[in-house]
């Protein structure tokens, strides 16, 4: 029997139901920031989808206005699925449990509590007090997933930060004259492209620009593309680099007031956004990209970077991409510099770690820390 005041046992349904609305939240990935991926669905008579929604961008409603106006009258007595709990406060928009109370819908079904302070459990005891029956926690591992992002922004105070590198199988990410197209195969590639539309900013240091004039976009039309960041101390930056043509993507320079003040000009007039930051290091990047409202932020960069991000603690997440090649090379580069390490056991250990297998090459996804710690 089900003990007072406990969730019922969701049933198969429900868990569908709310991975729809994941699915539904995910058309906006990549758009949401500040606000978290949020889907919704309304159902009548446990089977029938009567109305669906999306929340597409801060300041436009959120998921379940939409999916109660498309509901339309239909949503009276109806069970409400979210992967969020419904906000409870006037921010950019009003609450979502005003509109689901004067909606007379009889059961709210919530993927996870809302982390953020001005919600956190409320939106759950206001429906409650409205006489709606409530169901908290469905497929609540793959909600927090979409929403991991969100979720480290809000408990701290910084944008979750993922670092990506792609390595031969002896570990290096480049040869030892700094050649490094291509290290993974075609698909590989296209993962990466991919793996960018879920981040807000991606970045790379001074080096990798002179060095692999990357593009650093998702290179899909209609897809949004992440705000370029390129982290240089003197800005001793090539005045030719895809980076600064900004019909592609945005893109912006953090520096130091030891800036080369003629490469700050010309970049500025190319419409590269150019930013002082005292002092200039991942730490202080990531205070800037958090005041800018970001979620995720993508590591690109070269490992004497990495290695400082790291040991900074702005990142999080590791994406290894694994190619089956050997180069060689004593002095050939590899992904993390010098962390200063002298024994084993202080190494850096990933947990809930995935191996995923793309053409010929691996990706190993793991996290340096949980993002709902
Ligand atoms: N349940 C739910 N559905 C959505 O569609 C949402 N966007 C949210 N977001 C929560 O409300 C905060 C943003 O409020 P405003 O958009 O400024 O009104 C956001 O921080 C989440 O806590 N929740
Ligand atoms: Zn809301």
């Amino acid at each position: 029997m089900t003990p007072p005041n406990a969730s019922p046992i969701p049933t198969e349904f429900d868990r569908q139901m709310m991975r729809r609305c994941l699915e539904l939240a995910r058309q906006a990935l990549g758009k949401t920031a500040p606000n978290p991926m949020v889907g919704c669905v309304v159902v009548q008579d446990n089977c029938n989808i009567v109305g669906e929604g999306f929340h597409p961008l801060a300041g436009e409603p959120h998921a379940e206005v939409f999916a109660l106006r498309d509901a339309g009258e239909q949503a009276t007595g109806a069970t409400v699925y979210v992967n969020l709990e419904p906000c409870n406060h006037y921010g950019r928009t009003p609450p979502c449990t005003e509109a689901l109370i004067k909606a007379k819908v009889a059961k709210v079904v919530v993927g996870m509590i809302d982390p953020n302070p001005l919600v956190g459990g409320q939106g759950i005891e206001r429906l409650k007090q409205a006489g709606i029956e409530v169901i908290v926690g469905v497929e609540q591992e793959a909600c927090q997933q979409l929403n991991e992002g969100f979720i480290h922004r809000i408990l701290h105070h910084q944008p979750l930060g993922i670092l990506k590198y792609a390595m031969t199988l002896d570990g290096k990410i480049a040869t030892t004259t700094g050649h490094s197209a291509w290290i993974t195969s075609p698909p590989a590639r296209q993962q990466v492209h991919q793996l960018r539309v879920a981040c807000d900013a991606v970045i790379v240091g001074g080096n990798t620009v002179r060095q692999d004039n990357p593009h650093l976009t998702t290179h899909h039309v209609g897809e949004p593309n992440p705000l370029r960041v390129v982290m240089s101390r003197k800005l001793d930056l090539p005045l030719e680099a895809n980076l600064w043509d900004i019909t592609e993507a945005n893109t912006l320079v953090l520096t130091t007031k030891d800036a080369d003040p003629d490469c700050q000009k010309y970049l500025e007039k190319k419409g590269v956004e150019v930013v002082v930051l005292s002092p200039l290091t991942p730490k202080t990047v990531m205070d800037h990209l958090y005041e800018r409202q970001f979620l995720t932020v993508l590591w690109e960069c070269g490992g004497t970077l990495a290695a400082i991000a790291l040991a900074e603690g702005t990142i999080q997440k590791i994406w290894a991409f694994i190619a089956p090649k050997i180069i060689g090379g004593k002095t050939a580069p590899s992904p993390v510099g010098d962390l200063g390490f002298t024994l084993m056991n202080e190494a850096l250990t990933l947990e809930r770690v995935t191996l995923h297998s793309i053409g010929s090459d691996y990706l190993i996804e793991g996290y340096l820390s949980s993002p709902f710690d």
